[in-house]
């Protein structure tokens, strides 16, 4: 597949859910004339119309949505770094994109599975190594899901510091595991999990505030000729993009809700500084954790692609419109 320039934006409607219909609130608002094409219907006779790389009914599987990422898997164990986001507001369906279920299991197992199944086809010519770490942005710090002391101790410290290295962004200290089955990936999953319910007193509300980065590096060393390529693949569950307005929020959750628009905005501006840069220009990489650690996958020879999930009932229509329209942004400017 012809990946278009570094940035695909793909959008994902959910269906509405049993408990919206039994209360009421079921009226869906969502219309898809194509497969690019979204129409969010604001009252009988006004459509806002809105074109992706590709829009996923709330009828697609879990399988038919991967189909769309999978080239970006096969691109990643060719040496290209690589950041897949879910984008949306709270109950839209980020988690169950990336993360899904038993029994519809999302883009991060998917994306796994192809890695290791590709891996082994090519491990005559190629012997990959493959590393995961997991971590999370809350509150502008980062937080190791995997250390041993981040699920025994109950409490999470300062946070950890980015670094530029030799070979690209790194975190200091950040633990990473080497992973080759899927058994074992599940379970340090099943740990980072439990890591990040620490400290927060609602699991639930607690992952919509924070930005949840699965990273796996990849590590290839050819058998002919002894040539190396590196890579990482960034699955990244982005905090709830809700507005909260001032009068809505006091305290904690204040400052939850400034620094969660604070990094989505540096991510919308990063993506349009690099569509319009010219050479030698500045890109706001440090005006956040998110961009800063994203730095490799965002720029140069990386690729980004973005799902943004969209809530189709009506009662969520603001919200809805605010979401594609960030991602209308990012798609219209896309890398060249
Ligand atoms: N494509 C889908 N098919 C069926 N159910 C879905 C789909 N997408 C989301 N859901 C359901 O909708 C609800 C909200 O989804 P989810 O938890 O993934 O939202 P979220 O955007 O990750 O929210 P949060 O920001 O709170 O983490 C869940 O019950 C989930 O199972």
């Amino acid at each position: 597949m012809d990946l278009q320039g570094n940035i695909r934006v793909l959008a994902r409607v959910r269906p509405v859910l049993e408990v919206e219909r039994n209360s009421g609130q079921g009226t869906d608002v969502t219309e898809f004339p194509t497969e690019v094409e979204l129409l969010v219907k604001r009252d009988e006779a006004t459509r806002s119309a809105f074109e992706f790389d590709r829009v996923f009914p709330p009828s697609s599987t879990q399988e038919q949505v991967f189909e769309g990422v999978h080239p970006l898997i096969v691109s990643v164990l060719d040496g290209f770094d690589v950041a897949i986001f879910a984008y949306g507001q709270t109950g839209s369906g980020k988690t169950f994109t990336m993360e899904g279920d038993a029994a519809n299991p999302g883009v991060n197992t998917r994306a796994m599975q192809t890695l290791f199944e590709l891996g082994r086809q090519r491990s005559n010519d190629i012997n990959y190594t493959f590393t995961l770490s997991v971590l999370e942005i809350y509150n502008e710090s980062i937080y190791d899901l995997l250390s041993d002391s981040a699920t025994t101790k109950g409490e999470r410290g300062r946070g950890l510091d980015i670094r530029q290295g030799a070979a690209g962004i790194i975190v200091p200290g950040l633990a990473a595991v080497e992973v080759d089955s899927m058994e074992m990936v599940t379970a340090q999953l099943e740990q980072a999990n439990k890591a990040r319910a620490v400290g927060s007193h609602d699991m639930n509300e607690h992952s919509s505030r924070s930005h949840m980065i699965v990273c796996i590096h990849v590590n290839g060393v050819n058998a002919h000729n002894g040539a190396a390529t590196r890579a990482k693949l960034n699955l990244i569950d982005l905090a709830g993009s809700e507005r909260v307005g001032k009068t809505d929020a006091s305290g904690d959750r204040l400052k939850e809700a400034q620094n969660i628009n604070r990094s989505l905005s540096a991510l919308g501006d990063v993506i349009a500084a690099l569509a319009t840069r010219s050479k030698g220009s500045h890109i706001p990489f440090r005006n956040s954790k998110l961009t800063y650690l994203l730095q490799d996958c965002l720029s140069g020879g990386g690729k980004t692609l973005m799902f943004c999930n969209v809530s189709p009932a009506a009662y969520n229509l603001g919200e809805t419109i605010c979401s594609l329209n960030f991602a209308a942004r990012c798609r219209a400017v896309e890398l060249g």
